[in-house]
C-alpha cells in the first residue's frame, strides 16, 4: 500500500532527538520538522496532544511460527502485535517449520515477512542444518539473499568447532551471529532455574553455568574470529560479568535481556503455573540485580522480547510438560516504562536508547530516530492511562504471559512505519 502523507501536529518527541513540534511525513521519510505547519491538502492530520512520540521500538528477537505453527502466531498476527506494543521493527528467529535451511524456503520467508508483515519484519537465518546439526548452512548466499543475521535460537551450538567456523562465515560476509547460549549436558532435563524454589516445588533445575560456561567459550571464539556475537537472553550474574570483561578487552560482543529477566525472579513462581516457565529461566534475585546492572551501564546493550506465542494446549498441564516460553510484544514498553522510568530507576530517554536507539545502531538499522530524512517509524504513546494487562486487547495468538492483569502506564495511541499509520487506538484497546 501506498504511504501517506502525514503531518503530526503538537508532537513531544522523546529520543536522542527531544523537541516539541509538528513533524511533516512525506512518502515514508520525515521532511519537515516545525512550529505550527500549516497543514496541505493532501496530508492525513494526526494530534498528538498530550501524548509522546517516540521513535518506533526495534525487538531483535521474536518468533511468528510462521511456516509451521500457524496455530500459535503468524507473520500477519505477530506484526500486529508489534504494531500495538509501539514496535515498528522486529527481528524473527528461524525456528519454524521447515527450518529456512534452504536458499528456496529463506526465499518464500523473506517474501512473506515483506508481504505479512505490517511492522518491517527482519529474518534470521539459521546457523546449522535444521538448528540441531553441525552441518553449516551456506552463509554467503543466505547472506547475499538479505538475512539479518544468523541464529539457532530455541537449540544451543554445542559443538565448540561448529561455533568457531560459523563465527568466522558470519565474519567473513559482515553479519551478526546471535547466539541461544545453552549447554545441554548441564541444563539435563531441567524446566526453571536451579536452587531453592525449585527444590520446594519438587522441580528440575537448571544451573547458571548452563548458560555462561558456553557463553565464555563463545566469547573467546569471538575474539579469536572477530565476528558480531550477539548474546541472546541473557539471565545471569556470571554472563554479564563475561559480557563486562570481554567488551572492556575489545570483543565485538552486544547483548540483549527480556523484560521478564528484568522484571521476575524464581521467587515469583509460586506454584506450578506454565506462565512462568520459559527458557531461559527467571533467576534468582541476585541474577536479576545484576542483568538490570548491566542494562544500565550498558553491559547489555537492549531489550529484546523473546516473544515466545503457544497454544494453549501446549502451555496448558504443568512446569514439567507446558512448552518453554511467554509472549511479549504487547506488554514490554509498558511494563518496562511502568516499572522502571516511573519508578526513577532509568528515564525514558534511556528506555527509548535500550528499546529502540541502540538495538537500531548495533544492526545498522535506519530507526531509532526522529530528524529530518529519516525513516518515518514512530510510535504514539499515552503515558497518564493506567490500565490492566488484557490479553482479549491483543493481537497475538497467544496468551501465554505472567503479567495478565497488572496495571500499567504506556498504551500505544497509534504506530507509524514508514509514514504508515499500521496500528490505531480505538475503543476497547
Ligand atoms: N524462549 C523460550 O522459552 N522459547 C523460545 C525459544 C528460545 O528463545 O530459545 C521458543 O521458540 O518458544
Ligand atoms: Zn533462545
Ligand atoms: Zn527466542
Amino acid at each position: 500500500m501506498r504511504s501517506q502523507n502525514l503531518l503530526i501536529k503538537n508532537a513531544h518527541v522523546v529520543g536522542p532527538e527531544t523537541f516539541n513540534g509538528d513533524i511533516r511525513i512525506h512518502q515514508g521519510i520525515i521532511t519537515t520538522i516545525g512550529q505550527d505547519l500549516s497543514v496541505s491538502p493532501d496530508e492525513t492530520v494526526l494530534d498528538a496532544s498530550g501524548q509522546t512520540v517516540l521513535p518506533g521500538l526495534v525487538d531483535v528477537h521474536v518468533h511468528f511460527r510462521d511456516p509451521g505453527q500457524t496455530d500459535k502466531e503468524t507473520i500477519s498476527t505477530g506484526s500486529r502485535a508489534a504494531a500495538h506494543g509501539g514496535f515498528t521493527s522486529v527481528v524473527a528467529m528461524p525456528n519454524v517449520t521447515p527450518v529456512p535451511d534452504n536458499a528456496a524456503d529463506l526465499k518464500a520467508l523473506l517474501t512473506k515477512n515483506v508481504q505479512d508483515g505490517v511492522v518491517h519484519v527482519h529474518q534470521y537465518a539459521p546457523i546449522t542444518m535444521a538448528l540441531h546439526s553441525n552441518q553449516l548452512v551456506d552463509f554467503e548466499r543466505f547472506n547475499q539473499l538479505g538475512v539479518f543475521g544468523f541464529s539457532n535460537d530455541g537449540v544451543g551450538v554445542q559443538q565448540a568447532a561448529t561455533m568457531k567456523a560459523a563465527m568466522a562465515a558470519c565474519a567473513a560476509v559482515d553479519a551478526p551471529l546471535a547466539a541461544h547460549i545453552e549447554d545441554e549436558s548441564l541444563r539435563g532435563d531441567g524446566v526453571m532455574n536451579a536452587g531453592p524454589v525449585a527444590k520446594g516445588l519438587g522441580l528440575p533445575g537448571m544451573s547458571n553455568q548452563t548458560e555462561s560456561s558456553q557463553l565464555a567459550r563463545d566469547l573467546d571464539l569471538a575474539a579469536a574470529t572477530g565476528v558480531h556475537y550477539h548474546a541472546c537472553h541473557i539471565s545471569t550474574r556470571q554472563s554479564v560479568a563475561l559480557i563486562r570483561q570481554a567488551k572492556a578487552a575489545g570483543v565485538h560482543v552486544t547483548a540483549e535481556v527480556t523484560p521478564h529477566h528484568l522484571l521476575l525472579e524464581d521467587t515469583d513462581i509460586i506454584g506450578d503455573d506454565p506462565n512462568f516457565k520459559m527458557n531461559p529461566p527467571l533467576r534468582s534475585h541476585a541474577d536479576r540485580l545484576a542483568v538490570i546492572g548491566g542494562l544500565l551501564d550498558g553491559t547489555l546493550d537492549m531489550v529484546a522480547t523473546d516473544h515466545a506465542p503457544h497454544t494453549i494446549a501446549d502451555k496448558g498441564g504443568t512446569m514439567k510438560t507446558a512448552a518453554f516460553g511467554i509472549v511479549g510484544l504487547e506488554t514490554a514498553f509498558a511494563l518496562l516504562y511502568s516499572r522502571f522510568v516511573r519508578s526513577g530507576r532509568m528515564t525514558l530517554l534511556e528506555l527509548v536508547d535500550k528499546m529502540s536507539t541502540t538495538p537500531a545502531t548495533a544492526f545498522k538499522l535506519p530507526a531509532g530516530h526522529i530528524q529530518i530524512g529519516a525513516p518515518a517509524d514512530l510510535t504514539v504513546m499515552n503515558l497518564e492511562t493506567p490500565y490492566q494487562i488484557n490479553p482479549n486487547t491483543w493481537f497475538s495468538k497467544g496468551v501465554n504471559s505472567p503479567f495478565i492483569g497488572e496495571t500499567v502506564y504506556g498504551q500505544t495511541v497509534a504506530t507509524i512505519v514508514s509514514g504508515k499509520i499500521v496500528y490505531q487506538q480505538k475503543e476497547g484497546r
